[in-house]
């Protein structure tokens, strides 16, 4: 079976995601499109060569009957009209991350899953498909360095575009590692702090930049975090997990070592795009395959919804300067 695709947001990643669907991975096809840019997206399906319909809004997409299942790949603020619009017409839909702007907004889309009663959604949290975490979570798991203490990790991109501003390095960066050490470590979080210590002279005037935030686990382990998102020198993504009997750390991406020029290195990164460009295939594959089957497999509505519950703590605490607590409900059966 092939199944219909529409995708709404055509800028970045959605025109990424679009490519994968319809030439790199099996199973799937894009029949429509929709954008807030009806030229660009047209224009880049017609080069891209995908022969899909444009839609005029995204709610007639959702509703057109070719469409089996949605990808939404728009801007963050629109995620939850468009995620509730594809429940209520009980379509499958995967959501970049991150599910909704605010905790509420997420919320909203757990209780409107609940009450259609099938799990519908999956979000973009694609760090959980990446080759390297998973073989740091398989050692963690199999108990190669005991019980895990402590995290020292760092997410860092060499720049980011004048739009990127205020609390983005929490909502729109940190958001991968608030999924993804809950899924590393089997846990969640109790506490949060957000150090804004000196701001690089490269930050642009909207943003303060690099942080450090600080969380605390219910099984008492420490993680630090640095996002730094003006680094300049690359795309660098660092994760040490500090056990009672030894360290382990997050694979760097495959590079080759050089002697050359009268020095000895490797290469780093400059894109986000390649750092996890194989996770993007496994992560839409094994939604594709899921998807046929009726079922989510991959991170759901519940994970999207815990996400936006941290970063709003992290924002919280970044403006009262306090380690703020992280309330979180107990995870519904309905998302076991
Ligand atoms: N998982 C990952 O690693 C990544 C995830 N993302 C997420 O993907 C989403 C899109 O990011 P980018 O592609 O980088 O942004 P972008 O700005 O390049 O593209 C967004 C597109 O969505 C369209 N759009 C915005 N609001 C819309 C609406 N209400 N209806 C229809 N179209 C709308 C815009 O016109 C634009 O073409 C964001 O939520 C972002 O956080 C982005 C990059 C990487
Ligand atoms: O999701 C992403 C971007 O939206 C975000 O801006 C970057 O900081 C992340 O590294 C990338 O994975």
């Amino acid at each position: 079976m092939t199944l219909n695709i529409g995708l709404i947001g055509c800028g970045g990643i959605g025109q990424e995601h679009a490519r994968r669907l319809q030439f790199t991975l099996n199973g799937a096809r894009v029949v429509a499109i929709n954008d807030l840019h009806r030229d660009a997206a047209v224009a880049f399906a017609d080069k891209a060569q995908i022969p899909a319909t444009f839609y005029d809004s995204a709610d007639a997409l959702i509703q057109a009957p070719e469409v089996q299942a949605v990808v939404v790949a728009s801007w963050g603020p629109a995620h939850e009209e468009q995620v509730l619009a594809c429940i209520a017409a009980g379509k499958p839909v995967f959501c970049e991350k991150p599910l909704a702007v605010t905790a509420e907004g997420a919320r909203r889309i757990v209780e409107a899953e609940m009450k259609h009663g099938k799990n519908l959604v999956q979000v973009g949290f694609m760090r959980r498909y990446d080759a390297g975490y998973r073989a740091l979570k398989a050692a963690l798991d199999a108990g190669t360095v005991g019980d895990a203490l402590l995290v020292h990790a760092a997410h860092r991109n060499p720049a980011v575009p004048e739009m990127y501003v205020g609390d983005m390095n929490i909502t729109d960066t940190f958001i991968h590692e608030i999924d993804v050490f809950r899924w590393l470590l089997n846990d969640e979080y109790t506490s949060v702090q957000v150090i804004e210590g000196r701001k690089t002279r490269h930050a642009h005037a909207g943003l303060h930049d690099p942080v450090t935030i600080l969380l605390e686990t219910r099984q008492g382990i420490r993680i630090d975090t640095e996002i730094f998102v003006a680094c300049r020198f690359g795309y660098d993504i660092q994760c040490h997990v500090v056990g009672e009997t030894g360290v382990a750390s997050l694979p760097e991406p495959l590079t080759v070592p050089l002697r050359s020029n009268a020095r000895q290195g490797s290469g780093i990164l400059m894109d986000w795009k390649l750092r996890f460009i194989e996770s993007y295939d496994v992560e839409l594959q094994d939604w594709i395959n899921a998807t046929v089957q009726g079922k989510v497999r991959g991170p759901d509505a519940w994970d999207g919804y815990v996400a936006s519950v941290t970063a709003e703590a992290c924002i919280e605490a970044r403006k009262s300067k306090q380690i703020t607590p992280i309330n979180l409900p107990e995870r519904p059966a309905f998302y076991a």
